[in-house]
């Protein structure tokens, strides 16, 4: 369960989240809003990228603020841009690298990273270059750098703004395959028709906080 008491955030002199409280329960939670209205800080206070200047989040038992490591290796975070998020020169070096640090049996590594590269058809790039893959295989690759460590919850920023089609019907049913809890920051609301529950974000408040069918009419009219 992700709690958020009375939680602000302020750069310099300017808040960009005002005093948000919530309870998120549900399997498949949306976030939309204008652009600068406070998504991707909202979302980065789940996994410690960024800190409340007031307030508390609980992510299950951990405090972002202080379990920032542990804490991100049970919330996975899927950037907009697969290129931040690949840091190794050759695919299968790229989804060991997070797991070296969980310490598993070297056989156990290999099983999840042949896995993973199966589930999202990569595994005929296992020994390519990260950096020759197409954009919706570096997405893909990035998901699966994700979730080889099998995280509670996968927070997606934005994934399918950089893909053609195609590539984002991909991406669109990798998410909707996952048994994790996933946050889906989106301008895309096609992505999150079906979700549980719908944020709209507005100049840093919770404008409206209901099930796509409810919220999504009102925030079209919103941004007519
Ligand atoms: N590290 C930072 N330092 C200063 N200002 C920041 C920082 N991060 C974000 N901001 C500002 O906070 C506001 C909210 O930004 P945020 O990225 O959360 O918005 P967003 O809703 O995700 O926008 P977009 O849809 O454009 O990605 C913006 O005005 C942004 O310029």
């Amino acid at each position: 369960m992700i709690r958020f008491e009375n939680v602000s955030v302020q750069f310099d002199q300017r808040r960009v989240l005002h005093d948000i409280s919530l309870t998120l329960t549900e399997k498949r939670i949306a976030v939309v809003g204008a652009n600068g209205s406070g998504k991707s800080t909202f979302v980065r206070l789940l996994n410690g990228l960024q800190t409340a200047t007031s307030g508390t989040v609980t992510v299950d038992d951990f405090n972002p603020a202080k379990d920032g490591r542990k804490l991100r290796r049970h919330v996975g975070f899927v950037f907009q841009n697969p290129d931040n998020q690949i840091v190794y020169p050759v695919v299968e070096e790229d989804l060991a690298f997070g797991l070296k640090a969980l310490k598993l049996p070297k056989d156990e590594v290999h099983r999840r990273i042949d896995e993973i590269l199966a589930r999202y058809d990569l595994t005929d790039f296992k020994t390519h270059p990260s950096h020759l893959l197409s954009g919706g295989q570096k997405q893909l690759l990035a998901i699966s750098g994700v979730l080889v460590m099998n995280p509670r919850y996968v927070i997606f920023d934005e994934p399918t703004t950089l893909l053609d089609l195609r590539n984002r019907n991909r991406v669109e049913r990798a998410i909707a395959k996952l048994d994790q809890t996933v946050i889906t920051v989106s301008h895309d609301l096609d992505l999150i028709a079906d979700y549980d529950r719908v944020l709209v974000f507005d100049q840093g408040k919770i404008a409206l906080d209901d099930t796509p069918a409810n919220a999504l009419p009102k925030y079209r009219e919103m941004m007519a």
